[in-house]
């Protein structure tokens, strides 16, 4: 092992797959600078833990494109479904949230594309939805509709290798990782906002990836967000164009580019330090977020805007480029956040100058597995903000809690 890694160390191409990464490591942690690179201490045959300073200065341009790639294919698999949604494409799941083959298409599609990009490195991928209901003998005609639906994307993406239903099951359960501290992980919402989706409004393909339970990279692709800023508008009367890509890497900022393929411009969260000229992001969907605690909050802020309501993570994006200067997210009593609602948005918005945390003022920690352990809620403003709108969180919700 420590000749094979010697020799691809000193060719110094430091192309990114998990392989040149223990090199890139090694190189710099474990090996003496001369040239027959003597082991100055002993090798474990593990994959090596890195530190989040290591996590922080390695690249990740291949994954990052390979990212980009399958949301920019799964949106126009979901931009057609959309457009011909019909009653019947609608499906409850257990859970009785709305799915539709747009749901499991994406995810296929997201799926087989990193894979086939990235076929050196291992692939573990937590995501939203899995086949269970398609394998039931009434998800047959579903399950063809979702394999049809992918082959037509990904051929014309280029991709050309017709997926049986079979290799559409098998892309959609490979999205059932635990994820966790340890190794690489994508987290993906395949759509982000089924319910906004259904009603022609906002929704979002989510993906990031976890490297030692780090969110080190983040793309969402919008499909219905106005290229131009939300600011000053409401959502349903903008006209011009839509359809944006938000993507960051941890260290190299945050950027966004027109879905259909324009140069991607650097983002930055709003810089305004005055609470009143802040306007607010929050869940369209008053089942998902207390409104009433939002208003709260926003009233003792100061805001004078009314909130802006969107669904998806469309919010983070929105937030990165500074249409509004606040998200905040209070889900009711008992709900638990699943870390593919928060973690391609969240390093969007850090990568734009932003703060992410709970109602407690802690980072959100994406390494625990499939849900986020967070304290009450989530926040989020520039770097500036965040002390006023972290006071104003914890005495509303001290108020609520001394009002009940
Ligand atoms: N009860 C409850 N409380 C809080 N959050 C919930 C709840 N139920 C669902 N969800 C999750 O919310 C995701 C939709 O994102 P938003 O809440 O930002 O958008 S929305 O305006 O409400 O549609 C939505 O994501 P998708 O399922 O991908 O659409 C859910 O994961
Ligand atoms: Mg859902
Ligand atoms: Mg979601
Ligand atoms: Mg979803």
């Amino acid at each position: 092992m420590a000749i094979a890694l010697s020799s691809a160390a000193l060719s110094g191409k430091g192309t990114i797959n998990p392989l040149t990464r223990v090199l890139h490591f090694d190189r710099n942690c474990y090996y003496s600078s001369t040239p027959k690179l003597k082991p100055i201490f002993s090798l474990s045959l593990k994959r090596p833990r890195f530190s989040s300073r290591a996590a922080a200065t390695m690249s990740y341009d291949k994954e990052l494109a390979a990212a980009k790639k399958a949301c920019s294919l799964a949106a126009r698999l979901c931009q057609k479904v959309q457009k011909a949604l019909l009653q019947s494409d609608v499906h409850a799941k257990s859970d009785k949230s709305p799915v539709t083959v747009a749901d499991y298409g994406s995810q296929a599609v997201v799926s087989f594309v990193l894979q086939k990009e990235l076929s050196s490195s291992p692939f573990s991928l937590v995501a939203e939805e899995d086949s269970g209901d398609l394998r039931k003998e009434d998800g047959q005609e579903t399950l063809q509709r979702i394999t049809k639906l992918v082959n037509e994307t990904l051929a014309n993406g280029g991709t050309a290798s017709p997926l049986s239903d079979q290799d559409v099951l098998a892309a959609i359960d490979s999205g059932k990782s635990e994820g966790g501290s340890l190794g690489q992980h994508w987290v993906l919402d395949p759509i982000d906002g089924t319910k906004g989706f259904l009603r022609g409004d906002q929704y979002a393909i989510a993906l990031g990836l976890l490297d030692e339970g780090k969110v080190v990279l983040g793309v969402l692709a919008c499909p219905n967000l106005p290229l131009q800023s939300l600011a000053c508008h409401d959502q349903h009367t903008i006209q011009g164009k839509a359809g944006c890509l938000f993507f960051a890497q941890v260290g190299t900022g945050t950027y966004m580019q027109s879905l259909d393929g324009s140069e991607p411009r650097k983002v930055n969260v709003s810089c305004t330090e005055n609470p009143e000229e802040a306007s607010f992001f929050e869940s369209y969907e008053a089942a998902h977020s207390m409104h009433d605690l939002t208003s709260l909050i926003a009233k003792k802020l100061g805001v004078k805007a009314p909130p802006v309501r969107i669904d998806s993570q469309a919010k983070y994006g929105a937030l990165s480029r500074g249409d509004g200067a606040i998200y905040m997210r209070f889900p009711h009593r008992g709900y638990r956040e699943k870390i593919w609602d928060h973690a391609a948005g969240s390093v969007v918005v850090t990568e734009a100058g932003g703060v992410v945390t709970d109602a407690a003022g802690k980072p959100l920690d994406f390494s625990r597995g499939r849900y986020l352990d967070l304290d009450t809620g989530i926040i989020v403003t520039n770097q500036k903000l965040m002390p006023t709108l972290l006071n104003a969180v914890q005495e509303s919700l001290k108020e609520k809690a001394s009002s009940l």
